[in-house]
């Protein structure tokens, strides 16, 4: 042993793979590591715990302090190894990005694009399949450092001191409590003190609001990690489910706005490979979740996600269809309480990694023709949603004429859409979690619409009002996403 070994009196060896098992093999490689980097390796106690999915081996050595940290940090300089062969940022794509989005973002570009272009930075978080039991993922996913995104104790804490309030109150009477969005996302901030507000401004039972089903259904169970740290995806396992999704956290926000409840009818209109999809099953029991995507490919993937995480007695409720989603709109006219397009993009995070310059230049010309594309969708979608019913648009992209120009172009030639602020909604409560863009000065200013301009809105709430932007930035690095919800009237 080396003059500096150190003496770890715990190590811990995950195998994260069905395939996997902690074997004498596994250890001597172990072992081999621990050499390598002048670890001594003395198991006094060696514990094996075994699960069909998972084999978790703890080591109690010595009598030092454990450092997780250094397994860790093997697998991390194993991911950037491959990061580093694979990554080198596509130079038209950057180029473009740096003229496009230098002007759209201003002074954010530059943190935003070192973000992008930093390997460290790509994170993803692990949301539960709530079909199967997960305790074992949990216990590993928090003695990694992994915790709950949205505790739903956020939540229901606020209730009690909503109901403590009530009690108080003329509205003692109500059986249900509404909170405005603006008392929520005070509560999140913990700026909110219940006896400091009064309840007519807290909230009231005529306020019309959904801000509490806005937040995250308990079933819903997302970790994140406050560094990028990978967690291994789980292997397709035949006839078993599986415990869990991989996927950026942003992509859960066009999930939690869309609001879906049990027996609600929704259409995920571009769905593959289903993330979103799977989120939308997390958080309620539609009466029916037809999952579209024309691409033949991409429908096999979207199949393939659908049966690895749901159980085949949701197979008559969950349901994939193959149109091309510009048509839904004609042959299922308002059939839909919800629609989400979670429309084809730039997805700039990807392309900047486009490999060959050729395959970028070959992209930055197909990009003029997203947008065209974009708003057919999602007229579609709103003529696919019922009268009442919403819409949720979202890209992961920051260029604003995918975002703000396509719902600003739909908008204007649909009379009977109108667009939700989702800023105190989501943006303001979940700046804990991610960066959004300030409102976009670009669009929103020349507005043709009376029912916006009658309500006096200021120019930066009406930018606000046709979607969010999260922008990834150090510390906080989920997204490219941009989410707008639309209500047909
Ligand atoms: C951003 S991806 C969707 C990701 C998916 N919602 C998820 O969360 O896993 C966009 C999808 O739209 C599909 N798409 C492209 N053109 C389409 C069209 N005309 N109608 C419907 N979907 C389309 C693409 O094949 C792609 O799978």
């Amino acid at each position: 042993m080396s003059n500096n070994a150190f003496i770890y009196n715990r190590i811990e060896i995950c195998a994260l793979t069905p395939e996997s098992r902690v074997s004498s093999s596994m250890l001597l490689v172990h072992m081999f590591y621990c050499a390598r980097r002048r670890i001594s390796f003395k198991p006094e106690k060696l514990t094996l715990v075994a699960s069909p999915l998972l084999w978790y081996c703890n080591c109690h050595t010595g009598r030092d302090v454990l450092r997780l940290d250094e397994k860790e940090e093997a697998a991390e300089n194993q991911v950037n190894k491959g990061l580093k062969k694979e990554r080198f940022p596509c130079q038209p794509i950057l180029d473009h990005f740096d003229q496009q989005y230098g002007q759209e973002l201003g002074d954010l570009w530059t943190s935003t694009r070192s973000t992008l272009l930093n390997p460290h930075s790509w994170q993803y978080g692990v949301m539960l399949n709530r079909f199967t039991v997960a305790t074992d993922i949990i216990q590993i996913l928090q003695s990694k450092g992994f915790s709950r995104f949205l505790p739903p104790t956020d939540v229901s804490t606020l209730l009690c001191d909503a109901h403590s309030l009530v009690s108080k109150s003329k509205y003692q009477a109500a059986n249900k409590v509404v909170l405005s969005p603006h008392c929520i996302s005070k509560y999140l901030l913990g700026d909110f003190h219940p006896q400091t507000l009064s309840t007519s401004h807290a909230f009231s039972q005529d306020q019309k609001s959904n801000t509490l089903l806005s937040m995250p259904h308990p079933s819903l169970q997302c970790y994140i990690h406050p560094y990028p740290m990978r967690f291994p995806s789980q292997a397709h396992r035949p006839g078993q489910l599986k415990q869990y999704y991989l996927l950026n956290a942003a992509s859960l926000l066009p999930v939690l706005a869309l609001q879906v409840r049990d027996g609600e009818k929704v259409l995920d209109l571009c769905s593959a490979p289903g993330g979103k999809a799977l989120a939308i099953m997390q958080c309620a029991m539609p009466a029916l979740l037809c999952c579209n995507e024309p691409d033949p490919h991409r429908q096999e993937w979207l199949a393939k996600t659908l049966e690895s995480f749901l159980p085949h007695s949701l197979n008559t409720r969950v349901i994939v269809s193959a149109q091309d989603g510009r048509c839904f709109g004609m042959s299922e006219a308002a059939k839909y309480d919800k629609v989400l397009v979670d429309a084809p993009c730039s997805n700039d995070r990807s392309w900047l990694h486009s490999g060959s310059s050729q395959k970028g230049a070959h992209r930055l010309k197909e990009r003029v023709r997203l947008p065209v594309l974009q708003a057919q969708l999602l007229r579609s979608a709103l003529s696919a949603v019922r009268p009442g019913g919403v819409v949720v648009y979202s890209t992961c992209t920051l260029s604003s004429s995918e975002n703000y120009a396509v719902v600003e172009t739909v908008l204007n030639d649909f009379p009977e859409a109108e667009p939700d602020d989702l800023w105190e909604e989501i943006a303001i409560p979940l700046s804990k979690y991610f960066a959004f863009s300030p409102a976009h000065p670009g669009h929103g200013q020349a507005s043709h619409r009376p029912s916006l301009q009658s309500r006096n809105r200021t120019v930066s709430s009406y930018s606000h009002r046709l979607g969010i932007l999260v922008v990834p930035q150090p510390g906080k690095t989920w997204g490219p996403m941009f989410l707008s919800r639309i209500r047909r009237r």
